[in-house]
């Protein structure tokens, strides 16, 4: 059942989205609508519940109550595979690198799988073809095309994320959900991410989580903060930065440091 409400621009309206652990509410009535083409970033304090969000959104977990919707499509009532065929995928979780196989391995099978899902068990000689071309078209997407016969536990630990956001690309998401895909990186790492992120915002929409605010700031055309589980302000960049509420409860770590690099607030957070 499509959404009626729908603004022509949403490629994801997620509404009244609600999580509990027990007693904790980890979502609280979650209502956000992130328009087609856009990188919307999601940030907040530890234990603010982003990954749980994302956990939501995928269909890694079962909400208590809210509805979500791809490009006005029902999810919530899907489970987590058919969330990605419909073109909601997540990257870092959903998918993950055999280190036995090569890069281009790798991205064959996630091609493969796609395709199973599509076409059923029973490849033909031109699907394997297709898998293959598509396999290295991604490799090159995502800058690992010189590596795509290097086994995957020889790379590098940017290049391996890189390889994460490739696995996810071969599933064809229209919504790509990125938990922290900056982690562990160093300045050049984060550099070449923060470049394939930019790029992949001619094709598709992203659901940015991340700590490094230099990224976010960088990235993010919205940016929704979230606080205990619930939203506190959703806006661009400029509102978000400018917004007394959220410096309080989050940025304001960062305006203390005075440079401007986010280092201190990323020390808070991580
Ligand atoms: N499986 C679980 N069982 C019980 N409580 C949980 C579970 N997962 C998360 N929580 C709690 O739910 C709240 C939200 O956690 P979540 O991991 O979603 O926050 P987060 O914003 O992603 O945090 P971080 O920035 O540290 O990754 C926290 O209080 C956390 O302790």
């Amino acid at each position: 059942m499509a959404h009626e409400a729908l603004s022509n621009s949403s490629a994801l309206l997620v509404t009244g989205l609600k999580k509990s652990y027990g007693g904790l509410a980890a979502t609280r009535d979650v209502t956000l609508d992130i328009a087609a083409g856009h990188v919307h970033a999601i940030i907040g304090p530890n234990g603010a519940g982003k990954t749980t969000l994302l956990s939501l959104l995928s269909g890694a977990l079962a909400a208590d109550a809210g509805e979500i919707f791809l490009f006005g499509e029902a999810m919530h009532d899907r489970a987590e595979q058919s969330r990605v065929s419909a073109g909601l995928a997540r990257s870092f979780q959903i998918t993950s690198v055999f280190d036995e196989l090569t890069v281009l391995e790798n991205l064959q099978v996630a091609v493969q799988r796609r395709q199973h899902v599509s076409y059923g068990f029973f490849h033909s000689s031109a699907q394997d073809k297709e898998a293959k071309d598509t396999a290295l078209s991604v490799a090159r997407r995502v800058g690992l095309e010189k590596f795509a016969h290097q086994l995957s536990s020889q790379l590098s630990h940017g290049a391996r994320r890189r390889l994460d956001v490739g696995l996810a690309i071969a599933c064809k998401p229209r919504v790509l959900l990125m938990d922290e895909p900056m982690a562990g990186m160093g300045h050049e790492e984060s550099g070449e991410m923060i470049a394939l992120i930019q790029s992949l915002k001619q094709e598709l929409t992203v659901v940015l989580v991340e700590h490094d605010m230099d990224a976010v700031f960088a990235l993010a055309d919205r940016i929704t903060v979230l606080v205990q589980g619930a939203v506190l302000a959703t806006g661009s960049v400029d509102e978000i930065r400018n917004n007394a509420e959220v410096k309080l409860a989050y940025l304001g770590e960062e305006e203390e440091d005075g440079d401007g690099d986010g280092e201190k607030m990323q020390e808070e957070t991580q």
